[in-house]
């Protein structure tokens, strides 16, 4: 069982998005895409979602390819954050949320366990009865969690959640809110969970695996103080970082950008 790419690659003329990607999510794990801006991250989510074909390659679910599967078997088995955040004009966060439910035949019910934890976990109890566009970047952010985390919560068997910048928008208090889910999604409940991220710190303390990402391809897969070393950052980010000890963590790596000019 596994969400898996297999020499997947994707091009526009000249310009190569995606080259020789092959890469495997298992249930119960949680890794983070990590790469400089450009680098293909979100052109391999849109891919293991099935939103995009690649060029070549495939990518297979359980052992099956995405292609031969209906988009409302998809919708059951993969939920996609995708990065950029649409408006929903006229609709209220709980809107937003239950179409989580609709590849499930199911609408909006408070008694819903998946629905309770959906909210508990991404912290937008507090926001389902708001008008989704006069919420605030942070709080949509949250409430397209909830939406995302009810699809795959609501759901049966192998499940696999795939997050786009999921913390870009969030505060510091909800980044580790949103990581802790991410986790207890992996190791509670089952589920294969991939998530692009740019701060190496948050995922190196919370990701089980980091798949690291130059110029459309992977140059790492492995544990984050493995995948991460002060070499590798300096090279793929052309940032070099001190890499100092965690206080209370010594497998966890902490990153700080090094200055050249002081
Ligand atoms: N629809 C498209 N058509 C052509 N090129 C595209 C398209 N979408 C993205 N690209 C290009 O493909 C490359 C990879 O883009 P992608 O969005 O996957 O990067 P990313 O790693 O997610 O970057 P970021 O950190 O900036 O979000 C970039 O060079 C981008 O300009």
């Amino acid at each position: 069982m596994s969400l898996a790419a297999e020499q997947l690659g994707l091009a526009h003329g000249a310009q190569q998005r995606l080259a020789q990607v092959s890469l495997t999510v298992a249930p119960g794990e949680l890794i983070a895409v990590l790469g400089a801006n450009g680098a293909g991250k979100s052109t391999l989510l849109a891919l293991l979602a099935g939103e995009t074909l690649p060029g070549s390659g495939q990518v297979t679910l359980g052992g099956q390819p995405l292609r031969r599967q209906s988009p409302r078997q998809l919708a059951r088995q993969r939920a996609l954050l995708p990065q950029r955040l649409e408006s929903a004009p006229g609709l209220r966060a709980r809107d937003v949320i239950a179409v989580g439910l609709f590849p499930h035949d199911q609408d909006w019910n408070p008694a819903l366990p998946a629905l309770q934890r959906a909210l508990a976990l991404s912290d937008s109890l507090s926001l389902i009865d708001r008008d989704y566009d006069a919420l605030s970047g942070g709080e949509q952010a949250r409430v397209q969690l909830a939406r995302v985390f009810v699809q795959v919560l609501a759901g049966k068997g192998e499940r696999y959640l795939l997050l786009d910048e999921p913390a870009a928008a969030l505060d510091l208090a909800h980044q580790e809110t949103l990581l802790r889910a991410c986790r207890t999604l992996a190791h509670q409940d089952g589920i294969g969970v991939i998530a692009v991220l740019h701060d190496l710190n948050l995922a190196a303390r919370h990701a089980d695996r980091i798949a690291l990402f130059a110029r459309g391809r992977l140059v790492a897969d492995d544990t984050p103080a493995l995948a991460l070393t002060a070499a590798r950052i300096a090279d793929v980010f052309d940032q070099p970082v001190h890499v100092l000890a965690h206080p209370t963590r010594p497998d966890i790596p902490v990153f700080v950008p090094a200055d050249p000019d002081r």
